[in-house]
């Protein structure tokens, strides 16, 4: 069969008519059916007969909705009369563009994406359409549509929205790194990393490390609170936890420390934390840089200058590091000794990526791994803070199976379920990432819709995450529904899945929950967390990513 057949024009426009495409019975998907209407001049269209996609469609059929739209060798063939409810774009529903700019600019709308999300679910449905200036979305927050659009995925996911990202590296010579690249280049670098970080036993061997860490945070701790009026209190959790993420995933990823948590820092490295925090900041505000038409940045310069600008210092931050390691190995092996090391070693010495995909990596695998990590472990002291009860029964897991003092490593967290417990459902209530992008690969038909190739997705996590046919009793903090009642047991659930799913959801999940795991343990055998007189309620907001909209001050009480 080819791979491409013509269609008659006319023909396909009845296609798209739902009450004349009930009549045509082969199932096939059309490409670039959003274009269909727009091309009425031409007479002749070119369209993908896939067959993978045609025998999803089929199961998607036969589950809900049947799919047809046309198909044949030069003509469709209306054979037998079939019952087919595919809808199009045009019927799906979603609100119009004149509203969503007034939602977006007029009432601070980038601040409350995951709260639109929610909003325009109830509005429009589970599935809906949106308009943002020049781009079109498809948003789905359903945990069943959302499992179906993952589980379909190709052998190369494509993530949505990163132009913005290759056009910087494209302007510097440089390479992409796993985050910004797409296609088979993403996979090669995929396979290599994938083999050092992804399972739970390829990051237990930095347990070490990130408990050094965790030392100084503790420390750091004491340090803070006794510069409280009440000796207790720390102020601004996150600034705190932002030291942390930032020291632990440097010590994962460059193998090497940065004194963040000191109390007596050298006044460079004030700067150069400083300056780090900075570039982080601006480039929350400035990633929607990409979002601004190219032809209006003569005039509007700044986002895109300071997009660029925080990208040079993230890149040159990476170098620097991953520049220093490679003089370390030289070294060493000038001298004849045996090399060994980590993640960073591992990469230079196979030489599977280029120097260059490693500064790449490195960079975004910072810029991915920082803000991430601190951003949960505020939500999390802050909801321990909150439900007191929740804490004493994490507390009480942890005395009972590793004993009040005892250093954990990653081989300990089995034994304790409710920090995973803990960790899952601060993120189900506060998912950093309150939504993911993809661009569809094949015509795909969810919720009823014939979603074309090459369509943008929005998998609205947020919103599934609150959805109570998903988590009863969604708004409340509840860590003991994730526990297993059996090995038997799974409580996956597509409903919540802050980390992705699938061949290109998160890759430094394992490394995050180390770092989150080890550090609440600790936090919780050293100290009891308390709501204090400071302690506000405390509302998320997006920032580019889910945020804490405001200071959270909590007490950090000594264990009796
Ligand atoms: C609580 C912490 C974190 C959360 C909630 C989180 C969440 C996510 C999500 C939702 C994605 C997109 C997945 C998809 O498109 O399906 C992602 C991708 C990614 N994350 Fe994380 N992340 C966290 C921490 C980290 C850390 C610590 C690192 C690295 C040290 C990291 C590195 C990455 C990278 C490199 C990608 C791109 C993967 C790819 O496209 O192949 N993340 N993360």
């Amino acid at each position: 069969m080819p791979l491409f057949t013509k269609i008659l024009t006319s023909s396909c426009k009845q296609a798209l008519e739902p009450e004349k495409r009930s009549c045509f019975s082969r199932v096939i998907f059309v490409s670039e059916f959003h274009q269909l209407t727009k091309r009425s001049s031409s007479q002749t269209l070119e369209v993908q007969n896939n067959t993978t996609t045609a025998a999803a469609a089929t199961a998607a059929a036969k589950d809900k909705e049947e799919a047809m739209v046309a198909v044949s060798e030069g003509l469709l063939k209306p054979t037998q009369h079939h019952h087919c409810n595919v809808k199009s774009l045009q019927e799906m529903p979603g609100p119009k563009t004149l509203s969503n700019l007034v939602e977006f600019f007029w009432k601070d709308g980038f601040g409350r994406i995951h709260e639109i999300q929610q909003k325009h679910t109830q509005e429009y449905g589970k599935i809906f359409k949106s308009h943002f200036g020049p781009q079109f979305v498809v948003s789905i927050a359903d945990r069943d549509m959302v499992a179906q659009v993952l589980r379909a995925e190709g052998r190369t996911p494509q993530r949505a929205n990163m132009e913005s990202w290759q056009e910087y590296r494209d302007l510097r010579g440089r390479a992409t790194g796993l985050i910004s690249a797409e296609g088979e280049q993403w996979l090669k670098m995929r396979s290599v990393l994938r083999q050092k970080v992804l399972k739970p036993k390829d990051v237990a061997v930095f347990s070490e490390g990130v408990n050094e860490v965790i030392t100084d945070l503790i420390k750091r701790i004491h340090t803070l609170r006794s510069q409280e009026e009440d000796g207790e209190t720390v102020t601004n959790v996150n600034n705190l936890f932002f030291k942390y993420s930032m020291e632990g995933v440097a010590t994962i990823l460059y193998e090497s420390r940065l004194g963040c948590l000191e109390n007596n820092i050298p006044e460079k490295t004030v700067e150069y934390i400083e300056a780090l925090e900075l570039m982080f900041s601006m480039f929350k505000t400035t990633m929607y840089a990409g979002a601004i038409p190219k032809w209006l940045r003569p005039f509007i310069p700044k986002p895109w200058r300071e997009f660029c600008r925080s990208w040079d210092g993230l890149f040159k931050f990476s170098q620097i590091h991953v520049d220093n390691k490679i003089k370390d190995i030289q070294s060493q092996l000038d001298q004849g000794e045996e090399v060994k090391g980590g993640l960073l070693t591992y990469l230079l010495l196979t030489k599977e990526l280029t120097v260059e995909e490693i500064y790449a990596n490195m960079t975004e695998m910072l810029l991915a791994g920082v803000d991430t990590t601190s951003f949960t472990l505020s939500w999390a002291t802050y909801l321990l803070a909150k439900y007191p009860e929740v804490q004493q029964s994490v507390y009480e897991e942890i005395v009972n199976n590793l004993g009040k003092d005892q250093v954990p490593t990653s081989d300990d967290v089995p034994k304790l379920p409710m920090i995973r417990g803990l960790l899952k459902e601060t993120l189900r209530l506060f998912p950093v990432l309150p939504g993911n992008g993809r661009v569809t690969q094949e015509d795909l038909v969810v919720g009823g819709y014939l979603i074309p190739k090459g369509t943008q997705l929005a998998l609205c996590h947020y919103a599934t995450s609150y959805e109570e046919e998903n988590f009863p009793m969604a708004n409340d903090f509840r860590p003991e529904r994730w526990l297993r009642k059996d090995n038997m047991d799974r409580v996956d659930n597509f409903g919540s899945i802050p980390f992705g799913y699938g061949i290109r959801s998160c890759i430094g999940k394992r490394i995050a929950e180390l770092e989150i795991h080890l550090a609440l343990i600790q936090l919780l055998q050293n100290f009891e967390i308390k709501v204090s007189p400071k302690t506000k309620p405390v509302k998320a907001k997006t920032h580019g990513l889910l945020t804490p909209g405001d200071s959270i001050n909590v007490k950090f009480a000594d264990r009796k």
